[in-house]
């Protein structure tokens, strides 16, 4: 169970520049993400092709909406898996039943962000392929 804290948090001013400086370390971890993880990789050539796709085939506002949210989906899902098995791997590198259960459950919210966004494109970009080439 939690106990109360001895002293209430202390108040932090609000400070434009310690705003701008957590903008740096997202980006931080955003470049550890796609330097040192391979899955990463695959995410950013499947992002980039479907960028390209959407700009080539000329989409709708509506279907830019669609590829942007598929991509990003993708890039949320990776970054938390990602920052849940270091982690899992920082709390304990022995093998573990649990470790491997939550590392499992992550995975799994990749799969469902992965299959949705690899939907939502072809839904998105289908379309106006066919009518090109018909
Ligand atoms: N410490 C552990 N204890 C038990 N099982 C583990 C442990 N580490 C990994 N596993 C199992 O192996 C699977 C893959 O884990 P891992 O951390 O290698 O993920 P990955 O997606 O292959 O990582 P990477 O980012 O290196 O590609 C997990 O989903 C889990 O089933």
């Amino acid at each position: 169970m939690l106990t109360p804290p001895e002293e209430p948090a202390p108040h932090h001013r609000f400070s434009i520049f310690a705003r701008l400086k957590s903008f740096t370390y997202a980006g931080r971890g955003l470049r550890a993400l796609v330097q040192d993880e391979h899955n990463a990789w695959l995410h950013l050539a499947a992002s980039l092709m479907a960028l390209a796709a959407g700009f080539l085939l000329q989409i709708s506002i509506a279907g830019w909406r669609w590829l942007v949210l598929a991509i990003a989906i993708v890039w949320l899902a990776e970054a938390f898996n990602t920052a849940i098995e270091e982690a899992c791997d920082y709390i304990n590198p022995e093998f573990d039943r649990a470790i491997g259960r939550i590392k499992d459950l992550a995975a799994g919210g990749v799969l469902i962000a992965s299959i949705a966004a690899a939907l939502i494109g072809l839904l998105t970009l289908a379309p106006p392929l066919l009518a090109r080439i018909l």
